[in-house]
């Protein structure tokens, strides 16, 4: 494997080269310097010393050379032109560190039994980290960040201030309390073993290590784990059909790019689907601006008191849903169960079970279809009211320049949210439109439901109650001048 640029790659998109047959610099260095962090500078260096070690390993030749992005860190680039479907990684499996390793590790093995695989990977990666040279990974730790950008590590007052409203607030708090009772535990676990440095195991520690395990380590479908990768762990997230896994046959983890790349581009992989916007800022610590497929999580579950909730259960169980259940909503559209699901919840007549079908888009009757979109319509304005300001604001936050990182991809996250939001309000009131006036016998339109459009309006009301209420303070700031 090739690490130190060769004449012919040197300055294609972002490299910062620094050691070696160095580039002619093209820009003042305190530019040159602003591309590549101080500390990415020295990751580079530590990933050449680890590509020679690896190298001495009988580590196969990749056709890959690491670089460093000022946006994205340190990445891969091509060494040679790649064709749609070329390996651009194939990593023997004995190069790699999994569960496996964490269960045969002498220290650490008994204390990371039962636990979720990124804490022993996580309480790995402390230990091997704290023996420095003296652990036969040393080379390849080197490469490792101290942190991540995850919000895991923010301070509580930024998580507070930025995430507001967004389903991120929820979940970084949940997975700290989570983090703090696994790392409570550990402490009681470890406190007597004798090979374990206990004064460096802080909580603030633990969690840094947790982020960067969270950021890094990669899930292999074909082998149901997840894998610190030498290498597969340089590269840079693009949304594309490319995922690293592990090839069964050969015992190798593996990533065939899905297009045609260029010598000197830079080689992307697909990091995880299926995560929603907040959950992937969590674990990578920045927001893929290009997909297509962000999705915000609805959850729905029963009426409380519902007489006909056992035999509602049933039916959900049947069909693999459980009591609640989140539904994920994408920009332009959400799932057809997403909204059975709420029919079912809103069905008071055990004659009209037999209407309920989840592979289709079917009305059970009027009335009922009619709470059901006001129901999910409450929860999109619910939703979009615990955000402390509007779309507007999040554009205009993000133009500005000064920006600092944190407060950038919040307001990317938040946008995103209320985006999505907003989308699915305005599919829901297309469709209560109609149901809300039927044309009647004399031609008028006759709201077949006005028992209940009280609760529509109220729903509308509470969405517009902060303009209303903003609108009244400058009336009255207005009949004071
Ligand atoms: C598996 S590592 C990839 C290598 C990493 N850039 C490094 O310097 O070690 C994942 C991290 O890379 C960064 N990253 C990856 N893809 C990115 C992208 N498209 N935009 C911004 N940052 C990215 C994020 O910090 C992410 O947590």
């Amino acid at each position: 494997m090739e690490l130190l640029a060769p004449p012919s790659l040197v300055g294609f998109r972002g490299v910062a080269w620094k050691c070696g047959a160095k580039p002619r610099r093209l820009l003042p260095r305190t530019v040159w310097l602003c591309r590549a962090s101080i500390a990415d500078e020295e990751r580079l260096d530590a990933a050449r010393d680890m590509t020679k070690w690896l190298q001495e390993q009988g580590f196969p030749q990749q056709p890959l050379l690491v670089s460093s992005f000022e946006d994205k860190g340190l990445g891969c680039c091509a060494t040679r032109d790649l064709q749609a479907g070329d390996a651009a990684l194939s990593i023997p499996e004995n190069f790699t560190v999994t569960a496996v390793d964490v269960a045969n590790h002498p220290v650490i093995s008994s204390a990371a039994e039962g636990r979720d695989e990124l804490v022993g990977l996580a309480l790995w990666l402390m230990y091997e980290q704290e023996r420095s040279q003296d652990s036969p990974w040393y080379p390849y730790l080197k490469v490792f960040p101290a942190s991540t950008l995850s919000p895991l590590l923010w301070e509580q007052e930024e998580q507070e201030e930025l995430l507001r409203g967004s389903s991120a607030l929820a979940k970084v708090k949940d997975q700290l309390t989570s983090l703090r009772q696994t790392f409570d535990a550990l402490k009681d676990t470890l406190k007597d073993n004798k090979d374990f440095p206990m004064e460096k195991f802080t909580f603030s520690a633990f969690k840094a290590a947790f982020s960067v395990v969270l950021s890094r380590a990669v899930y292999l479908p074909s082998a149901e784990l997840f894998a610190l990768v030498p290498f597969g762990d340089l590269i840079n997230h693009e949304s594309s059909r490319s995922l690293l896994d592990y090839d069964i046959e050969e015992q190798k983890v593996k990533l065939a790019v899905d297009k045609r790349y260029k010598k000197g581009d830079q080689v992307f992989a697909s990091y995880a689907q299926n995560l929603t916007s907040a959950d992937f800022l969590i674990r990578y610590g920045f927001l893929d601006e290009s997909d297509e497929n962000d999705f915000i999580e609805i959850e729905v579950g029963l009426v409380s008191g519902d007489s006909l909730a056992p035999l509602k259960r049933e039916i959900l169980q049947e069909v693999g849903l459980t009591v609640p259940q989140k539904f994920p909503v994408y920009l332009n559209r959400f799932p057809t169960q997403l909204l059975t699901y709420t029919r079912l919840a809103r069905i008071q007549d055990s004659g009209l079970f037999a209407k309920i079908t989840f592979e289709k888009d079917l009305i059970v009757c009027q009335t009922n279809e009619y709470e059901t979109l006001m129901l999910l319509m409450a929860d999109c304005r619910t939703k979009l009211l615990s955000f402390s300001d509007t779309m507007e604001d999040d554009m205009q936050t993000l133009k500005r320049k000064n920006l600092s990182y944190k407060q950038r991809v919040a307001a990317q996250l938040r946008l995103k949210e209320k985006r999505i939001l907003t989308d699915t309000m305005s599919a829901l009131r297309n469709r209560l439109a109609p149901i809300r006036g039927i044309p009647t016998k004399s031609g008028n339109l006759k709201d077949p439901n006005s028992d209940i459009r009280e609760m529509f309006d109220m729903v509308e009301q509470v969405a517009s109650a902060p303009r209303k209420f903003l609108a009244s303070i400058l009336e009255h700031k207005d009949s004071n001048k």
